[in-house]
């Protein structure tokens, strides 16, 4: 299982192991682990080492006495550029002990010339409390500059391990090549704006065994988590094993929307596929033929899952196949126009937590926030805390869509999803990625699992796209279907 800590979570487990370790052995572990991360990526002989005020700094001065110790066989050159205070901590004060009693140079200010091999990014870690301003942040902006790659320790210098927000207003933050993050894995690297300041993800565990850690609060998403639903097909099966599902969008002009889910469903498994459109466009999909074409005015939908609200508008007649849908009890999926219309009727918000927790909704951060009633900043500034928040309003699963898209349920489980690229910041993925859900729900697939199921192939199908050099430019939303497919059948077999 793929744990993320809280940076409340990691100071606990730091606070208990310190009692039953001798003082800083920690650190000097992070140092060694770092060391050995540094050799791998170095580029070139020239390491530069920038070392904080605090323990994030201790563990680059650990760093520097690893790569230039008299017993070191790398030939490097370390310079460290120091920013300590007067008072380091017991910890730090060894390690600056260690690191100027070996070959490294210490430096007052940023050397001239760009041809480091590697820069190693101690400036703060899950300690900075504000953002980084004045000579630091002139400091930041000009390592971003160089343009050289960056080994961010524990977490890149300016980045809030909790949200992945660059931590403001008006803040900075270090961008880095790859970060190896200490004791546990957090969210912030995975989600927003951590996935681009942080690069390649390493974890150190150091030492710690996962019996020594309490549950975290959070994990990222693997198949493991929906694995038991991927059993092979029974050879003795027909379309009715595997479900309908109806999705229910498509007003004048939108007539797109509600066909990429349906093929989103089609190509994921669904054994039959409607779309029961507001606005009908024609008796026909000729490219999707599958695909059975209704009228949503008078459409029985049956048992069918629902996946409302792609291109659904907001008219009288959206507004009551909405509500008919949230008073049956047919497992929902509500995506796009559909939570528009629930963000504005607090009536239909109340239906929706009545029902049971049988619905997904899949927000993005601005139909998020109008959810909330808060502004999608705030919604981004911590998307966690919002998709748990919708979550338990809701009694719903919340798929909030993005970088890092964040799942979670009214019980307060929260998962952050690793696959994807920018490939999916395209119209239509959000419809297709709706309609998968509906597809794995019409599969019998219980409401979590379906969600992160779906998110997940979602997300590799786009990997597998860009792998095929079919991305992340020009990626098009009606590629995903064929793309997500191929990635579950390999995952079901
Ligand atoms: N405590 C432990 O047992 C361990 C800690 N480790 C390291 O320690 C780090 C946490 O250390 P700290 O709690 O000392 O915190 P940090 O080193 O992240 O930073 C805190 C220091 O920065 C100063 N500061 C905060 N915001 C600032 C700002 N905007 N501008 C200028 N100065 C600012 C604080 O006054 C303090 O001196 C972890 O991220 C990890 O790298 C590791 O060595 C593993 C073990
Ligand atoms: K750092």
């Amino acid at each position: 299982m793929k744990s993320l800590y809280s940076v409340a979570e990691i100071r606990n487990i730091e606070h208990n192991m310190a009692e039953s370790l001798p003082a800083g052995t920690l650190m000097q572990r992070a140092g060694e682990a770092a060391a050995s991360a540094a050799r791998a990526i170095l580029a070139g002989r020239k390491v530069l080492v920038l070392a904080g005020p605090g323990n994030n700094g201790g563990d680059a001065l650990e760093v520097a006495a690893n790569l230039a110790g008299a017993d070191t066989d790398l030939d490097a050159e370390v310079t460290v550029l120091y920013l300590g205070g007067p008072a380091p901590s017991a910890d730090s004060a060894r390690a600056l002990a260690r690191a100027r009693a070996s070959k490294a140079v210490f430096v007052d200010s940023l050397p001239l010339g760009r041809d480091w091999g590697l820069i190693v990014d101690g400036l703060f870690g899950i300690g900075l409390a504000r953002p980084i301003d004045g000579d630091m942040r002139a400091l930041v902006e000009a390592i971003n500059a160089l343009g050289r790659p960056v080994l961010a320790l524990d977490v890149p210098s300016g980045l809030d391990a909790d949200t992945g927000a660059v931590i403001g207003p008006d803040g900075v933050a270090i961008q880095a090549t790859r970060t190896i993050t200490f004791i546990g894995d957090k969210p912030g690297l995975h989600t927003f704006e951590g996935r681009d300041y942080a690069g390649q993800v390493q974890l150190a565990p150091l030492g710690i065994d996962p019996g020594q850690r309490p549950a975290a609060g959070a994990r990222l998403n693997e198949p493991a988590l929906f694995a038991r639903h991927l059993a092979p097909r029974r050879h003795n099966s027909h379309k009715g094993s595997f479900g309908d599902v109806a999705v229910i969008g498509g007003a004048k002009g939108m007539a797109g929307a509600p066909l990429m889910a349906a093929r989103g469903a089609l190509f994921t498994g669904a054994g039959r596929v409607f779309v029961a459109a507001i606005e009908p466009a024609g008796a026909v999909d000729f490219v999707q033929p599958e695909i059975m074409m209704r009228d949503a005015q008078d459409f029985d939908s049956g048992d069918a899952t629902l996946v409302i609200g792609p291109g659904m508008g907001d008219s009288v007649t959206a507004m009551r196949v909405l509500f008919k849908a949230l008073e049956g009890k047919a497992a929902l999926v509500i995506d796009a126009d559909a939570l528009n219309l629930i963000a504005d009727s607090p009536d239909l918000q109340g239906r929706l937590a009545q029902r049971g927790a049988t619905a997904i909704v899949t927000p993005h951060p601005l139909e998020a926030a109008r959810l909330l009633g808060v502004t999608s900043a705030v919604v981004q500034g911590d998307r966690l805390a919002a998709a748990r928040e919708l979550a338990s309003r809701l009694n719903a699963v919340v798929v909030l869509k993005g970088s890092g898209t964040v799942i979670a349920n009214a019980g307060g489980a929260v998962v952050i999803n690793p696959t994807g690229n920018a490939g999916l910041a395209t119209a239509g993925s959000g419809d297709v990625l709706a309609g998968m859900c509906g597809s794995l729900l019409a599969q019998g697939w219980q409401a979590w699992e379906a969600a992160i199921g779906a998110v997940w192939v979602h997300g590799a199908a786009a990997d597998r796209l860009v792998a095929q050099g079919s991305g992340p430019i020009g990626l098009t939303a009606g590629e995903l279907p064929l793309a997500a497919r191929a990635v579950l059948n390999a995952l079901a077999r």
